[in-house]
């Protein structure tokens, strides 16, 4: 460990910046960086936990979600159980390895997030439907949620950060 790094408050690191060539300091628990020298050990994530978090998602619509119409079909006429049918067969593909969630999403997703892999970017508390929220949260990073039920239909979603 740099000399540098050992007189900053513990959990600091100091970094250059590649663009402007000025010392600034990572968090290595959140991974937040700021420019001021830290004055006090670094807060590692907030009880509340995380602000915001990134997520990938992938929905299977059915005849009775919010807009059963997408990218993939104008009119969506699948029922609920042959909508969780699919997803469940999804689901299984991601966990033995045989597609990515990405590429799966940006293939089968109903949701137009599907264009960039179901990647809907950073989002905090209050920003999409409770159920998917409350799923999302709970996830730790790299980690797929369960079956999640919302109006637009049913979900899987994978925490990426
Ligand atoms: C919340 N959101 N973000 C995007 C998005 C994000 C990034 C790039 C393109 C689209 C699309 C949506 C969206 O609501 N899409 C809906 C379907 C849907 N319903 C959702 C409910 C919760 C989370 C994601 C959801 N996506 C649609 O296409 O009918």
């Amino acid at each position: 460990m740099s000399n540098e790094t050992q007189d900053l408050p513990e959990g600091w690191e100091k970094r250059v910046s590649r663009s402007t060539g000025k010392a600034y300091y990572l968090n290595m628990y959140t991974k937040d960086s700021q420019w001021e020298v830290p004055t006090k050990p670094a807060e590692p994530e907030p009880a509340s936990g995380p602000a915001n978090i990134t997520c990938r998602h992938l929905l299977v619509k059915h005849k009775n979600s919010r807009r059963p119409s997408s990218w993939r079909e104008e009119k969506i006429n699948r029922t609920p159980e042959e909508a969780m049918a699919l997803l469940k067969r999804y689901r299984e593909q991601v966990e033995s390895g045989e597609a990515s969630f990405a590429q799966l999403a940006s293939e089968v997703s109903d949701c137009s997030s599907a264009k960039r892999g179901g990647d809907l970017g950073p989002f905090t508390r209050g920003a999409m439907q409770k159920p998917f929220e409350d799923a999302a949260f709970a996830l730790r990073v790299g980690e797929m949620s369960d079956f999640v039920d919302t109006d637009s239909g049913y979900h899987i979603i994978l925490r990426i950060a």
